[in-house]
């Protein structure tokens, strides 16, 4: 397989707190970027669903700095969740609008393989990434289907990691050498308070990032985001961009350039 870069290849993370929300036109708006040549690559989220199905089993959720606590017994039902249902229904929901997709988590052909936090003796059976696998990932698009990646890590024992799925998405966008990356979830992108008034920043670097975290103003989910942003910009990928699902045809705006939600850049 060729490992040339892919022109107008971009990688998406779709967040667990939107994917419901999101409308029809979302998955139209991909397919018509799909039929111009456009070659997306997916990783989702869906830690809600993860959490709704595990208090369906009596399993409380806990999370040490948005990690989730991860037993075998809770990775049975993350892998479940993540690529099983949620991977299926986005699959379902590309196919349903017109388009191609493939769905895998990172245990298919060993996508994406990992090893224990440094925090795992807290956290369980939570993985960072150490590799991902372009070429599975460029032979998909090549075949011309949208990959749609769960993010289930495997290591050279089989064992299988939860990971976080912005950390999965911002490893994929680097292994792959995505110049962007487009992160979707369910707020118009970093937000802070300016004279009462809640606003959205139209851009932020890694400095004002580290500020806006140490002063409480990003907290929550939206530290794994901005940390999995800071990590793949250090890269080949140049910005990373978070905005809101439910914007109209969101993607192709932001593909061209027009300024919507927050984008992540290097100084
Ligand atoms: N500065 C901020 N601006 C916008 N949202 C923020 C900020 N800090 C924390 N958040 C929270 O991050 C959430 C998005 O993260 P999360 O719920 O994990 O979404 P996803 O499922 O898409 O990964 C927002 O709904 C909001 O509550
Ligand atoms: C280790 C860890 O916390 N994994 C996440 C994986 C899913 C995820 O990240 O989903 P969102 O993007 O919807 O938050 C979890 O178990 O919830």
């Amino acid at each position: 397989m060729t490992d040339q870069k892919i022109e107008k290849l971009f990688v998406m993370k779709c967040g667990g707190s939107t994917l419901a929300a999101l409308p029809d036109s979302f998955f139209e708006d991909l397919r018509e970027l799909q039929g111009s040549g456009v070659q997306p690559v997916i990783v989702h989220g869906g830690g809600p669903a993860i959490s709704g199905n595990l208090a369906k089993l009596g399993i409380e959720s806990s999370f040490v700095n948005g990690l989730r606590v991860t037993t075998e017994e809770v990775l049975d039902v993350v892998e479940m969740t993540l690529a099983g249902s949620i991977n299926k229904a986005i699959v379902r929901r590309i196919q349903g609008s017109g388009g191609q997709a493939l769905g895998l988590s990172g245990v298919d052909g060993n996508l994406i393989t990992a090893r224990p936090v440094a925090n795992s003796d807290e956290v369980g059976q939570v993985g960072e990434v150490t590799e991902v696998k372009a070429e599975i990932v460029k032979g998909i698009l090549a075949l011309g289907y949208i990959p749609v990646i769960a993010p289930i890590g495997v290591d050279a024992g089989g064992q299988r990691y939860n990971i976080n799925a912005d950390t999965a998405a911002g490893a994929v966008a680097s292994f792959v050498e995505s110049p962007s990356m487009i992160v979707v979830t369910d707020v118009p992108g970093i937000m802070r308070t300016i004279d009462d008034e809640k606003v959205v920043l139209p851009s932020v670097t890694v400095t004002e990032i580290e500020e806006l975290i140490a002063s409480g103003e990003i907290y929550g989910g939206m530290i794994p985001k901005v940390r999995a942003a800071m990590d793949c910009i250090q890269g080949s990928v140049s910005e990373v961009v978070i905005v809101d699902g439910k914007e109209p045809q969101v993607l192709s705006r932001v593909l061209s350039g027009e300024k919507l939600g927050t984008r992540i850049i290097r100084s």
